[in-house]
C-alpha cells in the first residue's frame, strides 16, 4: 500500500510517498518540500502524487486549524483522500508525555519523540532545527521529561533585522560556515545565531547525560531533525546523528 506523509511546519511542508509493506518495512518512493507559503494554492502539486495514486495520506501540522483545512479541502480534490492528522496523546507506543495538557505541546516534537523511541527506548535528546528549534528531552523507560522551544536561525535573524539599526544582515548562502567570533557584523551574526542554538543543545545534552549517569543508565542520544538540522549537528561536538524524516517516521505510530 502506498501512503502519502506529510509534515506540515510554519516555513514549509516536507512529504514523503512510503510504500509500507507491513511489519515496519517501509520503502521512500519520493520525497519533497512544499512552500515556503501557500502550497495548498500551486496550480500543480508534485507529478508523484498521482503517479504512486496513494491510498492514504497521514500528516502532521503546526501551522494552525485554517492550514488544516486547507490542505485537507486540496488533497480531496487532488486525490479524492481524506487526511489522518496526528494528535499528541498522554501515551502512545510506550511514551508518556510530559505536558500537563497534552493537547498544547507541538504534535511535530511528539511525533519525533515517538520516532526516536521507536528507534531505540534508550533516553535521547531529540533536536528539530525548523522555524522554532524545539528540544525534547526522553528519559528511561519511555518518559518524555518536557523540552525547550527557541527561536530558529531565520527567525533570530529576522528579530535583528527588524529591531535593530545597525544588525540587518541578509541569510547567507551556506547556514554555518564558522562559529569563530565575528570580525563584521555579518560574521557576528552568522556566527553567533548557530553558537547560541548549540549552547542550548550542548547544555540541555549535559544536564541530560548527568541525569542518566545519576540513573546508572548509558549515555543519551542525540538526534538532530528539521531544516537546518543537518547544518546544525555537524558543528555540534557531543555525538550526534540526523534524521531527516523523524517527525514523519512518527505519523506511523500514531495512525498506523
Ligand atoms: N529552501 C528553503 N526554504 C526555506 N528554508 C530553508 C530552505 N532550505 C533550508 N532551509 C532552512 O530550513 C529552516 C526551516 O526548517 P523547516 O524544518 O523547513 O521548518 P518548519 O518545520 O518550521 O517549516 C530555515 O530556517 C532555513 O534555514
Ligand atoms: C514549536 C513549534 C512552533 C515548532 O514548529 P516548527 O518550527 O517546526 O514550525 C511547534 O512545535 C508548535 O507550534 N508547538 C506548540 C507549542 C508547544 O510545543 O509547546
Ligand atoms: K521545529
Amino acid at each position: 500500500m502506498n501512503i502519502l506523509e506529510l509534515d506540515q511546519g510554519n516555513t514549509r511542508a516536507k512529504w514523503r510517498l512510503i510504500t509500507d509493506a507491513g511489519q515496519d518495512a517501509i520503502r521512500v518512493i519520493e520525497r519533497g518540500v512544499l512552500g515556503p507559503g501557500k502550497w495548498w494554492l500551486a496550480e500543480t502539486l508534485p507529478a508523484a502524487w498521482r503517479m504512486h495514486a496513494p491510498q492514504r495520506v497521514r500528516a502532521a501540522n503546526v501551522a494552525g486549524a485554517a492550514v488544516a483545512e486547507a490542505i485537507c479541502a486540496r488533497l480531496h480534490g487532488v486525490l479524492g483522500l481524506d487526511v489522518a492528522f496526528a494528535r499528541v496523546r498522554a501515551e502512545c507506543g510506550g511514551v508518556r508525555c510530559a505536558y500537563r495538557d497534552t493537547s498544547r505541546l507541538g504534535v511535530d516534537r511528539w511525533l519525533a519523540v515517538l520516532a526516536a523511541f521507536r528507534r531505540d527506548p534508550s533516553p535521547a535528546l531529540v533536536v528539530d532545527c525548523g522555524s522554532a528549534v524545539t528540544l525534547d528531552l526522553l528519559g528511561a523507560g519511555g518518559e518524555h521529561l518536557g523540552g525547550y522551544i527557541v527561536p530558529g536561525l531565520g527567525l533570530m535573524r529576522r528579530a535583528l533585522y527588524a529591531d535593530t539599526d545597525a544588525v540587518k544582515v541578509a541569510p547567507p548562502a551556506n547556514v554555518i560556515t564558522s562559529l569563530a567570533p565575528g570580525c563584521d557584523t555579518a560574521e557576528a551574526v552568522n556566527h553567533g545565531l548557530p553558537l547560541m542554538v548549540l549552547g542550548a543543545v550542548e547544555r540541555a545534552y549535559d544536564d541530560l547525560a548527568h541525569r542518566c549517569a545519576e540513573e546508572g543508565s548509558a549515555a543519551p542520544r542525540l538526534l538532530f531533525c528539521g531544516g537546518d538540522g543537518g547544518a546544525l549537528a555537524r558543528w555540534c561536538d557531543r555525538p550526534n546523528v540526523v534524521v531527516e524524516d523523524l517527525v514523519m517516521e512518527g505519523l506511523a505510530l500514531t495512525n498506523p
